[in-house]
């Protein structure tokens, strides 16, 4: 409820407020639900100036109903879905990224979220000629591990250099340093990395849970609530720059001794996609060692559960993904 002051849009003056309150028209609301005929009249004030108030208190302080069919309109003009250069993982997100949402990688230590989302962010920066923000707050990136992969993908040092142009690294350590980030980013940040190079369509935090966990549980309340802030931060970026969203979270065990994401059930909701990356154990363990299995445990687009196998290793990774069919239209993503 939004109490009716003087100066809050042109012609509301103090002799108004008053003469309004003491016809009981004390908010917003009651100016917008009342009748303005009968009120020009009780408050010696002209229809016309008090039609145009309205109008304006209106067009400020309200929410304007849109149809669904615009709604949908809108969605489909502003989500693009970036390939992860993975078949398996593009299988399991149906298509790939989703800009606008926040999609998660949870697994245990090397399990390959890391590798994952290197080859994410070079994938996005390489084939689609985009850019990436990369926020490593666990010190895994190296320059030399992005370029291995580009190495993989195309033996032009130009290109290689270029690509790498496109994928902005922030290094940071604790969650406080990661909410700067984020608001700075989203309060222009993101424009300035788009100029100069293609505009930026993922935001990479790799790992989320590794500056939220260490404030949660015990006696410490603060935890929870700067987990809030970043999902926040992190939800209205997505939406607003239309960007992906690509986070890795920790695993833990369900009282059963199931693998289950981290950050417990506040941080269940944040992600619209998560996925679960384990090992692959077989009875050569050697020679399968860069297998991976990735399960969706959630999804609004396909069922839970559905697994798919793939291998770590970038450079058949990538033979793999230029000989398969290609489920992002690259032009798309611009
Ligand atoms: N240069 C490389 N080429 C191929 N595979 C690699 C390379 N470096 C690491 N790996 C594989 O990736 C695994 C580690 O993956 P990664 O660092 O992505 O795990 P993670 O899930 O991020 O783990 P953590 O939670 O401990 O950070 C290693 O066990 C190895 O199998």
């Amino acid at each position: 409820m939004v109490v009716l002051r003087e100066g809050m849009c042109p012609g509301l003056d103090e002799d108004l407020v008053r003469d309004l309150r003491a016809a009981d028209i004390k908010t917003v609301e009651d100016v917008v639900s009342s009748d303005i005929e009968e009120l020009a009249q009780r408050c010696s004030v002209s229809y016309k100036a008090l039609f145009a108030i309205r109008r304006v208190l209106l067009a400020q302080h309200t929410a304007f109903p849109v149809s669904g069919a615009d709604l949908y309109e809108e969605l489909l003009s502003s989500t693009a879905i970036l390939s992860t250069g993975n078949p398996s993982l593009d299988k399991l997100l149906d298509s790939g990224l989703y800009t606008g949402e926040i999609t998660e990688l949870s697994g245990g230590p090397g399990s390959g979220k890391s590798q994952v989302c290197f080859g994410v962010a070079v994938h996005i920066s390489y084939h689609l000629k985009q850019s990436v923000i990369f926020i490593d707050t666990t010190g895994g990136l190296t320059a030399s591990r992005l370029l291995q992969m580009l190495q993989a993908e195309t033996s032009n040092t130009e290109e290689q250099m270029e690509a790498l142009q496109r994928i902005h690294i922030f290094r940071l350590f604790n969650i406080f340093s990661l909410l700067d980030c984020l608001y700075s980013l989203r309060s222009g940040g993101l424009q300035q990395v788009s100029v100069g190079g293609g505009s930026v369509k993922a935001v990479i935090v790799d790992s989320v849970s590794a500056v939220i966990s260490p404030l949660l549980g015990g006696k410490q309340n603060e935890g929870m609530s700067l987990m809030i802030q970043v999902a926040g931060v992190l939800k209205t970026m997505a939406k607003d720059f239309n960007v992906a969203a690509l986070v890795t979270n920790h695993v833990t065990r369900s009282g059963s001794g199931e693998l289950q994401p981290g950050l417990g059930v506040s941080w269940s909701h944040i992600p619209r996609t998560r996925i679960l990356l384990e090992r692959v154990e077989r009875a050569t363990p050697v020679s399968h060692s860069s297998m991976r299995s990735a399960t969706l445990i959630k999804s609004s687009r396909q069922p839970c559960h559905i697994k798919e196998e793939f291998d770590l290793q970038w450079g058949s990774r990538s033979k793999e993904a230029s000989s398969g069919k290609r489920k992002l239209d690259e032009t798309d993503s611009g």
